[in-house]
């Protein structure tokens, strides 16, 4: 059975709908859709220049859509005010390229400062020092928590940032390029890392990669983002197989 088939019954989490975004004559997004479904991992797959960046701001509502539809949990972010927004933000986290670790805090402060700024998420008598080390724990650095971003090398940094998205506990995790710029041993630890944690905490993931042994490893599903529009679905393997020239270009080595 196909698998679009087999999850087409599940709860859509992020769900676009003909999205446009031009930038003057520049139209990146022409019509883009997607739909990403509770527990699966998606991987967006596009050029540089696509337009992979543009959509990802226009679903966390960084840059406003020129038009179309975008729905995060069955809410339409468009009618959001901006408390509102915030809210839903807690529910998804992020991993940046780069990470982004603030170089000023240890380890163990880089976690703590998510849990101060969402706080409303969590009762009053939440054990912080409990969180940080589970979080750490779960990818593997819970010896790690007194170091500076500077003392880390970079898988331990993509490591650390994940931690710190998954302290947040968020149902949805956004990953931009998750294996860029890492060896292909430390690209291979984040994948299992990123498989770990979908297992265990069952979040749904929408991954942007240009890597296509990732894209392979990790997704249930995968969208092609060319011409601004969604312009092939399927899996790995159906993809893969597709003889248009357009989709070849993604696969071939
Ligand atoms: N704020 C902006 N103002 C004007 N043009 C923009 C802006 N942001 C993006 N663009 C344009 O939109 C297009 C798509 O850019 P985007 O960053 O989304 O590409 P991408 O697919 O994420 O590429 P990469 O894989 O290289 O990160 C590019 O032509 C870019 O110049």
């Amino acid at each position: 059975m196909r698998k679009d088939l087999q999850i087409s019954n599940q709860e859509i989490v992020l769900h676009i709908k003909d999205l446009k975004k031009s930038f003057g004559d520049n139209h990146v997004l022409k019509g883009f859709n997607m739909n990403l479904y509770q527990g699966e991992n998606l991987v967006i797959m596009g050029k540089s220049g696509s337009g992979k960046s543009v959509m990802i701001k226009c679903l966390v509502g960084l840059l406003e859509a020129d038009s179309g539809l975008i729905r995060v949990m069955n809410k339409d972010i468009t009618g959001l005010d901006q408390r509102a927004l915030d809210i839903l933000r807690a529910d998804i986290g992020f991993l940046f390229q780069g990470s982004a670790l603030y170089d000023s805090m240890t380890v163990r402060e880089n976690l703590e400062f998510p849990l101060r700024r969402h706080k409303d998420k969590f009762d009053d008598n939440i054990d912080t020092e409990a969180l940080v080390s589970e979080a750490l724990e779960n990818v593997g650095l819970l010896n790690a928590i007194d170091l500076m971003p500077s003392e880390l090398s970079g898988g331990m940094k993509r490591r650390i940032a994940l931690a710190r998205t998954l302290i947040l506990r968020p149902k949805i995790i956004l990953y931009d390029e998750p294996t860029s710029g890492l060896d292909p041993i430390t690209a291979k630890e984040i994948i299992l890392l990123m498989q770990d944690i979908q297992k265990k905490y069952k979040t749904s993931s929408l991954i942007i990669t240009h890597d296509v042994d990732c894209a392979r490893a990790i997704s249930d599903r995968m969208i092609l983002l060319i011409d601004g529009i969604d312009y092939a679905t399927g899996t790995f393997e159906e993809l893969a197989s597709n003889e248009d020239p357009k989709i070849k270009a993604f696969f071939k080595h």
